[in-house]
């Protein structure tokens, strides 16, 4: 059973995913309910923005297989650059052997055929994408081929053998896309994170990262604030310009300055939902922690015995649960040794534990029980001295075992309510439900640490233009650009004067 140490769980977020862990007998179910709440002081998040090569001056056509290598129906070649059409006129030859351009981005059927030889190499289809109406913007030429090992490799080493095409690096697609204007960095990101998500969570926010780019709204509204500012320098008030321009800029300011505030106090809710939540198992010798690992995993990935001091090093396996990426780790049992090799293990224990986002505690509850005579008395008099130091108000107990110990237990207030406490069943089974008080704030929009920096960053220009007098409007104005460049930043966007112009014309219409 899991229970939380606090009444309140303070989390903004949480996971629910039902586990059922019955190791030993049906009639012994143990269901358990982990909510899983991140606390805004989760360490170690690093930041995991994309790599992408080094920009080719050259602009070369490039080739790649853009599908999974491997047996499959269909294979898709990409083939993007100056000389794709040169491509296809060399190696896709029409079904309705017409020699002509392709009509672009209708699908032909084709044979495909090596450039030297006329082998054919295949038969398939084949589309020309004119740039810029691309997903690179330049010329892009797709061919759809048979998914097999040898059809793949010899149509990418007829490519290699033409002098103006060289294999594609990771990535590159994107970033011509990125470079030709077709997707901010924001969307790279997101197209990126979409590729590796490999957890639905995960995919449902590197979705929003792809669609929406928020943060070019807030770079918007920023140049509309810095619009009206920058209208009072050049006309001044009460001239050309009507009252109280300053005020609602102002206004606007506070309010843009709540919603990047709001932003930032996610909890790195999307941070940790893109790199994973990282549960530490923990406890007395034997407690059953491995075997609840295992369960876990649904396999037997860590070794179970009767003996106390079975597991010595760490073991980490990566679980989707209830959706979310979760590094579950199971350490070594916590105790007093002078064996060498555990005691090392015990330390690396400890560390895991207060490097973990969550910690979770098994203790043996027919042990535990032994020492609490009295009904009533919280679980925390019979935590274990060894575990003491370890416990603080966002670690979980599972207290395992169930089916040794005796009936009733001195725990089983504890287990009894629903709601955000856990409750025990009639069949001796145990539900444990730790629901957030606090419903899910908004949707995360941060899903990397470099958001983060540029978004603290606007705030604090956003903050000095406040604190600036309207008097000094050129100072003001200058606080405001800053403020629009660091919120470009994420978006890759920094074009401010650009945008600036066309919204300040607009703003000024007939003054
Ligand atoms: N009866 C009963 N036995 C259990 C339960 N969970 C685990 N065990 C047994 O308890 C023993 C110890 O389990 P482990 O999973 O190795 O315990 P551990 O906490 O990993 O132990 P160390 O790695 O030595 O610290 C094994 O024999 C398990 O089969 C349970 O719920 N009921
Ligand atoms: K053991
Ligand atoms: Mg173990």
């Amino acid at each position: 059973m899991a229970r939380r140490s606090s009444d309140k769980i303070k989390g903004p977020w949480e996971i629910q995913p039902r586990l059922e862990w019955a190791p030993h007998s049906a009639e012994q179910t143990c269901l358990l309910n982990i909510v899983i709440c991140v606390d805004a002081e989760v360490r170690g998040w690093g930041c995991n923005s994309v790599q992408l090569p080094a920009s080719d001056a050259q602009r070369r056509t490039i080739y790649a297989l853009s599908t999974p290598t491997g047996k499959a129906g269909v294979g898709v070649v990409r083939i993007s650059g100056p000389d794709a059409l040169d491509v296809w006129r060399v190696m896709v030859r029409l079904h309705s052997n017409r020699v002509r351009d392709p009509e672009p981005w209708k699908m032909e059927c084709c044979r495909i055929v090596d450039p030297k030889t006329e082998e054919l190499l295949d038969d398939g289809l084949a589309v020309f994408f004119k740039g810029p109406r691309s997903f690179t913007t330049q010329d892009v030429v797709e061919l759809h081929i048979h998914s097999g090992r040898a059809i793949i490799s010899s149509i990418l080493s007829a490519l290699s053998q033409l002098p103006y095409c060289r294999p594609a690096e990771p990535g590159e697609f994107t970033r011509r896309a990125f470079e030709g204007g077709r997707l901010d960095l924001t969307q790279v990101e997101g197209l990126k994170d979409l590729i590796d998500a490999e957890t639905e969570s995960q995919r449902k926010i590197a979705l929003r990262a792809a669609g929406v780019a928020r943060f070019e709204e807030l770079r918007t509204d920023i140049i509309h604030c810095l619009a009206l500012v920058e209208a009072l320098i050049d006309f001044g008030e009460g001239e050309e310009i009507e009252e109280g321009v300053y005020e609602q800029a102002r206004q606007k300011v506070i309010a843009l300055h709540q919603t990047i505030q709001n932003h930032l106090s996610d909890n790195r809710r999307g941070e940790v939902l893109r790199s994973g939540i990282r549960l530490a198992i923990f406890g007395p010798p034997n407690a059953g922690k491995s075997s609840l690992l295992n369960f876990l995993a649904q396999r037997e990935a860590a070794i179970v015995t009767p003996i106390p001091g079975t597991t010595r090093d760490i073991l980490e396996l990566s679980l989707d649960i209830g959706g979310l990426p979760v590094i579950v780790a199971d350490t070594a049992g916590l105790r007093h040794t002078e064996d060498v090799v555990e005691k090392i293990g015990v330390e690396r224990a400890r560390n895991m534990v207060q490097g973990a986002d969550i910690s979770l505690c098994v203790l043996s509850l027919p042990e535990i029980a032994q020492d609490a005579p009295n009904t009533g008395d919280s679980l925390q008099y019979y935590i274990p001295p060894s575990i003491k130091p370890l416990v603080t108000s966002d670690t979980f107990f599972l207290l395992n075992k169930s089916d040794l110990a005796p009936h009733p237990t001195p725990f089983d207030h504890l287990l009894e309510g629903g709601g955000n406490h856990a409750s025990r069943r009639k069949d001796r089974s145990w539900i444990v439900s730790l629901t957030s008080d606090t419903p899910s704030s908004e949707e995360p929009i941060i899903t990397h640490a470099r958001h983060r920096v540029h978004l603290e960053s606007a705030l604090r220009f956003l903050e000095a233009f406040l604190d600036t007098s309207p008097e000094d409007v050129v100072l003001a104005a200058e606080e405001l650009r800053y403020a629009a460049q660091a919120v470009g930043k994420v978006s890759g966007l920094i074009d401010v004067e650009d945008i600036l112009d066309a919204v300040f014309r607009d703003f000024c219409i007939g003054k």
